[in-house]
């Protein structure tokens, strides 16, 4: 496995490969590694392999723009000798790991902004967020120049602001959503669980309890504020955990419903001490 620790070497790295005519995919992460990220490198190596094959890249890149001033940027948990052994058993052939210094040179004025979906939900809690993650995949698109990337669907209204912004902006790369890979006892694996307290690591899978009751009641019909209602006593029934946002949208845009007559995504928010959680379920009636 190569490591790439500037734009230029990933560039030059690319470049050889794109001289012997291989494809490209990414999984871009910002490290600590679990097996959530290396289901999504799996999946974009079934990518490459059902197109005849081809080279994959992790980046790992813990991005400061997509962090509020208030928000863990410089608790973010970092592991770089564990995700590079773990990336080198899982077969990568490459991974990148620029410095901020290399990424955001002095006086940059460009952001990319998915301006609709990056303002509602997640965004109106960590205004500014997907501006940054826009930006900074837009960047790792335009150094690696790959195929396809991968994306989870645990970050679901990240993959949606991505989807649309390579549709807007017609950008050459498959995105491949991956579902959510999850612990044995339902907790959707993230890098921030290594953050929870023992007695709040247990309270948290709670959050996939509520989310496996919404989704019976989706398909049993009921109507969306009952569901809403639900959701809200499961999650209040656990002291531990701080409702910050509960949704039911469209599952294809993320726009509101007033009736469930389509795929709905159902997402929350939750905060365990300090450290805020997310999941979500796709849902259909
Ligand atoms: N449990 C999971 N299943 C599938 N994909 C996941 C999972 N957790 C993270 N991913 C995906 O991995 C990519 C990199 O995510 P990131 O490095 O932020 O990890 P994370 O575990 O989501 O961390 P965080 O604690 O910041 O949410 C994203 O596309 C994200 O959706
Ligand atoms: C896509 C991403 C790597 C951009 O920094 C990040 O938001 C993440 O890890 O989900
Ligand atoms: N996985 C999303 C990255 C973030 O929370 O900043």
């Amino acid at each position: 496995m190569q490591i790439c620790r500037s734009k230029q070497a990933m560039r030059d790295c690319v470049a050889e490969w794109r001289a012997e005519g291989q494809r490209v995919a990414l999984v871009p992460t910002m490290g600590a590694l679990h097996r959530g990220h290396l289901t999504l490198c799996e999946r974009a190596r079934d990518w490459l392999d059902a197109h005849g094959g081809g080279r994959l890249v992790a980046s790992i890149f813990v991005n400061p723009t997509q962090f509020g001033p208030n928000e863990d940027l410089a608790t973010y948990p970092r592991d770089e000798e564990n995700d590079l052994r773990l990336l080198r058993q899982i077969g990568a052939d490459a991974a990148f790991l620029p410095s901020v210094q290399d990424i955001y040179r002095p006086g940059a004025q460009t952001m990319v902004d998915v301006t609709g979906l990056s303002r509602m939900l997640m965004g109106r809690l960590r205004p500014g967020h997907f501006r940054g993650v826009a930006t900074v995949v837009t960047k790792l698109f335009n150094i690696v120049g790959p195929d396809a990337a991968a994306f989870g669907e645990k970050d679901y209204q990240q993959l949606t602001v991505i989807r649309q912004m390579v549709a807007d902006l017609d950008m050459p790369v498959a995105i491949i959503g991956v579902p959510t890979v999850r612990e044995e006892d339902g907790l959707a694996m993230s890098s921030r669980n290594l953050r929870l307290t023992p007695q709040d690591r247990a309270a948290a899978p709670i959050l996939a309890r509520a989310l496996d009751r919404a989704q019976a009641m989706v398909q049993a019909g009921s109507p969306l504020g009952a569901i809403r209602r639900e959701l809200r006593a499961l999650i209040a029934a656990e002291p531990r955990a701080e409702v910050r946002s509960i949704d039911i949208r469209d599952a294809a845009d993320l726009s509101r419903i007033v009736t469930i007559d389509r795929p709905v995504v159902i997402l929350l928010a939750v905060r365990f001490g300090t450290v805020l959680l997310i999941d979500q379920r796709v849902a259909h009636p």
